[in-house]
């Protein structure tokens, strides 16, 4: 089973009106209120795909409440640790023609019961294969969090995979795991490393590097400029060869990673495969608020352009 760790979820609020202008009422309208964090997508998206999954995080009170109901209302088993306080509500506002407002609080505080509950949680589940961490941290998470987790996985004999924009990722990548998912921005920030797309030789070194700090696989995302995937042995390159009506980017790179590990966690042989899925599903997700129903993905599959690189 897949689990994912979402330590600080949101309910995501997602808002349209034709222009933002200070100190005056903005009218806005299609309001839709979603149950979210990043790994909570993660599962969403694999579930969609026909993966097992179940989903990890800290809930408080009544929008806490209000995922994980839900979550189980899409079908998707929860395994909440309560904590006190609201958690967030992130606001992404959509003005315009490639306008894009994102409003990401900093989420319910946890302390260190709260950590220890989601220790004791993790032990107790004896089908974990693989645990994907994404998103942020809640405030007065304590620095050694994710590496105790990642600790009991491995001591179960899982393996994990990280989506993180957190500077600890530098040190947590000697810990070996199965796949990381930064994109370009995150590389630079978190190791220094710089990568164009396109320009085959960065991502190349940039890969290198990667794998000689620990990273069993990566999976390097650039936006609407495609990803690149390396396992090691060889890298590959995905990209879409058709325009998106783009509404909202929110949520694609969840999506993008969960369409990916539902085929290739299982075949990893399929990396053609799974990059074509990835990048469909980023491509449709961009155009929804939110992760909309992904009924463009087959049509989309059609129009992705894959090749080796080396
Ligand atoms: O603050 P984090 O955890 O980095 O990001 C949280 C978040 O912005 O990421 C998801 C999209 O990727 C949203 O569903 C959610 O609100």
């Amino acid at each position: 089973m897949i689990y994912t760790l979402t330590a600080n979820p949101a309910i995501d609020y997602n808002i349209a009106c034709d222009g933002l202008t200070a100190n005056t009422v903005t009218r806005t309208r299609n309001a839709v209120y979603t149950p979210n964090g990043k790994g909570l997508n993660v599962s969403f998206t694999l579930d969609h795909y026909g993966v097992d999954t179940t989903i990890l995080g800290f809930f408080a009170g009544f929008s806490g409440e209000f995922i994980v109901k839900g979550a189980e209302a899409l079908g998707v088993p929860v395994k909440p640790v309560w904590t006190d306080g609201i958690t967030r509500v992130n606001v992404f506002l959509n003005a315009g023609p490639d306008t894009e407002y994102n409003m990401v609080n900093a989420g319910a505080a946890i302390n260190e019961a709260n950590e220890q509950e989601m220790f004791e949680l993790i032990d107790s589940l004896d089908d974990m294969t693989c645990l994907v961490i994404s998103g942020s941290l809640p405030p007065n998470t304590s620095e050694g969090f994710l590496a105790e987790v990642l600790r009991r996985v491995k001591a179960k004999g899982a393996e994990f995979v990280l989506d993180i924009s957190s500077h600890q990722l530098a040190d947590l990548i000697a810990l070996e795991p199965l796949l990381i998912k930064p994109n370009d921005d995150e590389l630079l920030d978190i190791f220094g490393i710089k990568v164009s797309g396109g320009d085959d030789e960065s991502v190349k070194g940039a890969m290198a590097e990667l794998h000689a700090k620990g990273a069993k696989n990566v999976l390097l995302t650039l936006g609407g400029a495609g990803a690149y995937f390396s396992n090691g042995e060889h890298i590959w390159f995905a990209n879409r060869t058709f325009d998106v009506k783009l509404l909202s980017t929110v949520c694609a790179g969840d999506s993008s990673l969960a369409a990916f590990l539902s085929v290739w966690h299982d075949a990893p042989e399929r990396v053609e495969d799974a990059l074509r899925l990835s990048m469909a599903t980023g491509a449709n997700v961009v155009e929804c608020p939110g992760l909309g129903d992904f009924a463009k993905v087959d049509e989309y599959k059609k129009h992705i352009e894959v090749r080796q690189v080396c």
